[in-house]
């Protein structure tokens, strides 16, 4: 029988599962995806190479991205019946539970949901990253009161993604910056999504159920809510004094300012923000306007010296987004829409390889 002293809150630092997908090297500090640094990858490769590495075990070449791109053109179309279940949600759901919503749903339109294999699993995540871009955004302008968009299937995929956001064509950098936070936030390791989707996959359940659950656990402000979290107080302070005085009456108040920690990356910033960091300043260089870099310095440079913490990657993909035209509350949306491509493969290596998943418990209540 296990010891109650095996007991570790949060599951902190416990190894919960055998990957070959990926790894937060904190000795090296790097973040190893599929055998390659992430961080070498953004300088270099696209969010649909990641697709291709994460689902398929290598980096494409240049022909298979492009078949990577054209598959998941071919997927753009969400049901109709889809779209309409979004127009019956109250307005004012926010467009995560509308994601949500629209992935349970697509369950009942596949014709194959019963096949686990690993060729049905992998078309089934390219099917749904296809239709991510239109669910996720059409969620938004539905419950926003606004007619969904359609894609633009000239656009290459992320492209295209921002173009329905915005409503406008992007630039070269705006396109090749919000690829690049697609990137970054594609695959982590073992965060609470991934986790909550592998033991829903452990069941032998299918890769809706897990998605919607992990969907579900990315929502909250301790995971990727806090993109949206940071950007509404760097709006509201409206100044660098003012986000200043905001965080030290937070801590003051001993309040977790959003957007700084991380349960592995404890004395250093996560690698990923500095690279959103480097495209906030370009951001910032082609509008001629720094204030939000500035905020944002003033307050990690305080938060440093106060608690000795360091910016996540969702404090420098909030002003970023803010930058390209993206609505506050797409922000975790989209971080979802990227991360499942990671969540994907894990629910295909949970499904190959699978252990249900099955704790135990430190009993603490009484017994008579
Ligand atoms: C891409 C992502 O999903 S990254 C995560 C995004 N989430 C956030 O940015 C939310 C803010 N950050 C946090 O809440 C935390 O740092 C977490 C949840 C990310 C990880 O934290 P944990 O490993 O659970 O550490 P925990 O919450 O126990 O914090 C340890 C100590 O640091 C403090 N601390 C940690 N993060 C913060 C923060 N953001 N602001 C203020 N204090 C903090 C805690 O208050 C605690 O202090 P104490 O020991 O004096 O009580
Ligand atoms: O790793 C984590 O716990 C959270 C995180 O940064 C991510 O999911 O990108």
């Amino acid at each position: 029988m296990q010891k109650d002293d095996a007991f570790v809150p949060g599951l902190e630092g416990v190894i919960a599962s055998e990957t070959a997908i990926s790894l937060l090297d904190t000795e090296q500090e790097q973040i190893i995806i599929r055998g390659h640094d992430l961080i070498d990858l953004s300088a270099q490769k696209t969010y649909a190479d990641l697709v291709y590495l994460l689902l398929e075990g290598t980096l494409p070449s240049d022909a298979e991205r492009q078949a990577v791109e054209e598959t998941l053109k071919a997927n753009y179309k969400v049901p109709d019946t889809v779209t309409d279940i979004l127009q019956l949600l109250p307005k004012g759901t926010h467009p995560m539970d509308g994601q949500r919503t629209a992935i349970s749903v697509s369950a009942g339109y596949d014709t194959t949901l019963d096949d686990r294999s690993l060729e049905a699993n992998k078309k089934r995540a390219y099917d749904i990253l296809g239709q991510l871009p239109a669910i996720t955004v059409n969620s938004y302008r539905i419950l926003n009161q606004m007619e969904p968009i359609d894609p633009d299937p000239t656009l290459p995929y992320s492209a295209n993604f921002l173009y329905m956001i915005t409503g406008k064509q992007p630039t070269a950098l705006e396109a090749s910056i919000f690829d690049r936070s697609l990137l970054l936030y594609s695959e982590h390791e073992m965060p609470n999504s991934t986790f909550t989707s592998r033991v829903i996959a452990s069941t032998h359940s299918d890769m809706y159920g897990a998605l919607t659950g992990a969907v579900a656990s990315l929502k909250g402000d301790l995971h990727g809510g806090a993109n949206e979290a940071v950007m509404t107080m760097l709006r509201d302070a409206e100044s660098v004094d003012g986000f200043v005085h905001r965080l030290q009456e937070k801590l003051k108040r001993k309040e977790k300012i959003m957007g700084f920690g991380h349960r592995v990356y404890m004395k250093k910033m996560d690698p990923r923000a500095l690279k959103m960091k480097e495209s906030l300043k370009q951001l910032c260089d082609q509008q001629g306007d720094s204030l939000l870099l500035d905020m944002c310095e003033a307050g990690e440079e305080l938060m440093a010296q106060e608690k000795g913490l360091y910016p996540n990657l969702d404090y420098y993909a909030a002003p970023v987004y803010w930058m390209l035209g993206v609505p506050i509350p797409l922000y975790t949306p989209i971080f979802f829409s990227s991360r499942t491509a990671g969540l994907c493969a894990h629910i295909l290596e949970q499904h190959e390889n699978n252990r249900l998943f099955r704790p135990r418990v430190k009993y603490t209540g009484e017994r008579n």
